[in-house]
C-alpha cells in the first residue's frame, strides 16, 4: 500500500490474467468461428466489441488471444529463468572455467539480434508459437545470467559467506540460504521487465504475420486490424489497449518492486516483526536436554592440535615455512607476530579454508590425532564447527545482515546437530546466555545492525560454541572492539576455556592479550616460528628481537 502505482499496476495485471483465465465464462463464443455475414459489424447483443473482418467475435478473440500471448510470454520467462539463474549462481559463486565459458556464450547470444534469430528459427522449427517462445527464452536468458552472476560474485566476497563456510555449511546450503536471498529481489524485478519484453516481441512477430497464424493472439489481431484500418479503425483499439496496458503495467510494477525490494530497510521491516514475534512466544523451560548434544569431552585427547613442519604456498611462492605448533585441551596458545607474518595462513590451513591458489605444500596437521592435510573437502567440512570452530576478526561483517541473530544461530544447530526447530531455538537461547548476553530473547530476534560490536562478537563466540567444539581458533577476536569490551570478551574466552576444557588458538599481534590470557605463546616472523614457550617466560625474558619489538608496542599502554 506504500506504493499506490505499484498496487494499481498489480491489480490491473491480476485483472487481465483473471479475465484471460475466465475466457469461457466471460464469452460464450468460439474465437475461431466466423460468420461472414457479420464481418465488420459493430457491437450487438452478446457481442459487446463487435465482429472482425472474418465475422469473428472480437471479445472472444481478445480473451482467448490473451491466453496465447501471456502463455507464450510465461514459457519464455520460465525457460530464461531455468537457464539464466542457476548458470549465473554457479558462475558467480565458483568462477573458474564455467564462468569463462558461460560468459563467452552469453556474450555471443546477446550479440545476436532477437528478431532475426526468431525469424530464422521459424524457418527451421516451424511456425508453432510455443516453440518460438522457447527460442525467445534462450535469447533473454542472458539478462538473468548477467544479473545473478554480477550480484553473486560480489556477495561471494562478503565475510559472512566465509563465516558460513567456516561453520561447516555446504556450498549448496550457503547458496540457498545466503546468496539466493540477495538475488531474489532483483530477479523479481527482472521478471516483470522481461515479461513485458517477451510480450512485445511475441506480438511483434505475430503482427508481422510470422506467428502461428490460426491461433488467436493479440499480435495477430493487430495484424488483421491493421490491414483493415481504413474500414474499421476500432479493431486496432482492443488488442492495442490489451498490449499497451499489460506491458505498461509490467513496467510500472517492476519500478514499484524496485522501489520496495531494493530499499532493504523498508522491505525487511515486516519480516523482522514476524521473527521477533516468533521468538517472544512462550518458551518451554527444558534446557537440560540441549546440553547433552556435542562432541566427546575434549580432555580425552592427548594432543588436540598438532602442526608439524607446515608450509603454505601460493603461485608466487612459499609464505609459511615449516611451522610447528601444539595446542592441548584446556590450553590457550597465542600465535603472535607482526602483520604479514603468516598467522592467518597458519590458522586457515588448520581450518582447511586457504584462499584460492593457496595450498599446504608440506607438513602435517592433526586434530584429535586425525591427519587433515589432504583430507577431502567433505570430511574437512564435517570437522569444522563440530570439532574445530572459528571466531573471526570483524564480528559485524561476519553476520549476514538479511537474517536475525537467532536464525543464524539456529541454522547450524539444525543442520549440523539435526535438532528440531524448537530444540535448536532453546539451545540458541542457552548459548546466548552462555556468552553472557543479558537479554538473550531480545538479541535472538534482533538483526545484526541492531546489536553492538561487542554483542556481535559474543554472538559469533556463541555460534562457534554451538556444536561444542574441542578446539577454538580465534583470529584477533578483539581488535574491532573498544578496550572495555575487549576485556569482557577475553574474560569470556577464558571462562569458556576453563569450564569446557576448550583448546584455544588465539591469533593476535597484541602481546598484552597474550599476557592476559595465554598459557603458551608462539611468535611468528616472516612465515616462521621464531620463539615459543610458556607465556610468562617468553614475556619476561624475550629472546627474539621480533618479540621484543611486539612487547615494546604494548609497554607504553601498561605505563599509562
Ligand atoms: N591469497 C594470497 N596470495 C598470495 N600470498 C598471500 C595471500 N594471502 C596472504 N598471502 C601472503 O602470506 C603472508 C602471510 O599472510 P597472513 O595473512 O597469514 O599474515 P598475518 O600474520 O595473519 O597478518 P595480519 O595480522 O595482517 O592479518 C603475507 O606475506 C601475505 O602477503
Amino acid at each position: 500500500m506504500r506504493h499506490p502505482l505499484g498496487v494499481l499496476s498489480g491489480l490491473l495485471l491480476a485483472a487481465v490474467v483473471l479475465a484471460v483465465l475466465l475466457a469461457p465464462v466471460l464469452s460464450a463464443h468460439d474465437p475461431g468461428v466466423s460468420s461472414l455475414r457479420d464481418a465488420f459489424e459493430g457491437p450487438a447483443a452478446g457481442h459487446p466489441l463487435g465482429f472482425d473482418s472474418a465475422g469473428r467475435d472480437v471479445l472472444a478473440r481478445l480473451l482467448y488471444g490473451g491466453r496465447n500471448t501471456l502463455g507464450g510470454a510465461l514459457i519464455a520467462l520460465v525457460v530464461a529463468l531455468l537457464l539464466g539463474v542457476p548458470a549465473g549462481l554457479v558462475a558467480g559463486y565458483y568462477g573458474g572455467w564455467f564462468d569463462s565459458a558461460a560468459s563467452w556464450l552469453v556474450n555471443l547470444v546477446m550479440a545476436l539480434p532477437a528478431m532475426v534469430v526468431l525469424l530464422a528459427s521459424r524457418a527451421i522449427l516451424g511456425s508453432d508459437v510455443w516453440v518460438l517462445m522457447v527460442v525467445l527464452g534462450f535469447l533473454v536468458a542472458p539478462s538473468f545470467y548477467r544479473l545473478v552472476r554480477g550480484i553473486v560474485a560480489n556477495v561471494r566476497r562478503e565475510l559472512y559467506i566465509d563465516a558460513a563456510r567456516v561453520s561447516g555449511l555446504s556450498d549448496a546450503r550457503i547458496m540457498a540460504r545466503h546468496v539466493l536471498v540477495v538475488v531474489r529481489a532483483p530477479i523479481i524485478i527482472q521478471v516483470a521487465l522481461v515479461a513485458g519484453i517477451a510480450i512485445g516481441l511475441q506480438a511483434g512477430l505475430e503482427f508481422l504475420g510470422i506467428g502461428s497464424g490460426d491461433a488467436p493472439t493479440w499480435g495477430a489481431m493487430l495484424n488483421e486490424a491493421f490491414k483493415n484500418i481504413q474500414r474499421a479503425p476500432m479493431l486496432m483499439l482492443w488488442p492495442g489497449l490489451a498490449l499497451g496496458l499489460t506491458s505498461g503495467a509490467l513496467v510500472l510494477l517492476a519500478a514499484g518492486l524496485r522501489d520496495l525490494l531494493e530499499d532493504r530497510g523498508t522491505a525487511s521491516a515486516p519480516t523482522r516483526e514476524t521473527a521477533a514475534a516468533t521468538v517472544r512466544a512462550p518458551a518451554t523451560g527444558d534446557r537440560a536436554a540441549a546440553g547433552t548434544v556435542g562432541a566427546p569431552a575434549a580432555g580425552d585427547r592427548a594432543e588436540l592440535l598438532s602442526v608439524h613442519d607446515l608450509a603454505v604456498s601460493y603461485a608466487s611462492g612459499e609464505v609459511v615455512h615449516g611451522v610447528d605448533l601444539d595446542v592441548r585441551a584446556g590450553e590457550i596458545v597465542g600465535l603472535v607476530g607482526e602483520s604479514g607474518s603468516g598467522k592467518t595462513q597458519t590458522a586457515f590451513s588448520i581450518l582447511g579454508i586457504l584462499p584460492e591458489g593457496g595450498r599446504v605444500s608440506r607438513g602435517s596437521i592433526t586434530i584429535g590425532g586425525k591427519e587433515i592435510v589432504g583430507l577431502p573437502e567433505r570430511e574437512h567440512r564435517a570437522l569444522r564447527g563440530t570439532i574445530v570452530a572459528y571466531v573471526p576478526q570483524e564480528p559485524m561483517s561476519n553476520l549476514d545482515p538479511a537474517f536475525t541473530v537467532g536464525h543464524q544461530l539456529v541454522e547450524p544447530l539444525r543442520y549440523k546437530l539435526g535438532l528440531s526447530r524448537a530444540a535448536a531455538r532453546r539451545r540458541a537461547l542457552d548459548l546466548l546466555s552462555l556468552v553472557e548476553i543479558t537479554d538473550p530473547r531480545r538479541t535472538f530476534g534482533s538483526y545484526p545492525h541492531e546489536i553492538s560490536g561487542g554483542m556481535a562478537q559474543r554472538v559469533l563466540i556463541a555460534g562457534a560454541m554451538s556444536c561444542e567444539p574441542a578446539l577454538l581458533i580465534a583470529d584477533e577476536p578483539t581488535t574491532a572492539l573498544d578496550v572495555r569490551v575487549q576485556t569482557e570478551v577475553l574474560d569470556l574466552l577464558r571462562r569458556l576455556q576453563r569450564e569446557r576444557d576448550l583448546g584455544v588458538l588465539l591469533v593476535t599481534h597484541n602481546l598484552g592479550v597474550v599476557a592476559d590470557l595465554c598459557d603458551r605463546v608462539a611468535v611468528m616472523r616472516a612465515g616462521r616460528i621464531v620463539e615459543t614457550g610458556a607465556a610468562e617466560h617468553v614475556l619476561s625474558a624475550p629472546q627474539d628481537p621480533c618479540t621484543r619489538k611486539l612487547l615494546a608496542a604494548v609497554l607504553p599502554l601498561e605505563v599509562a
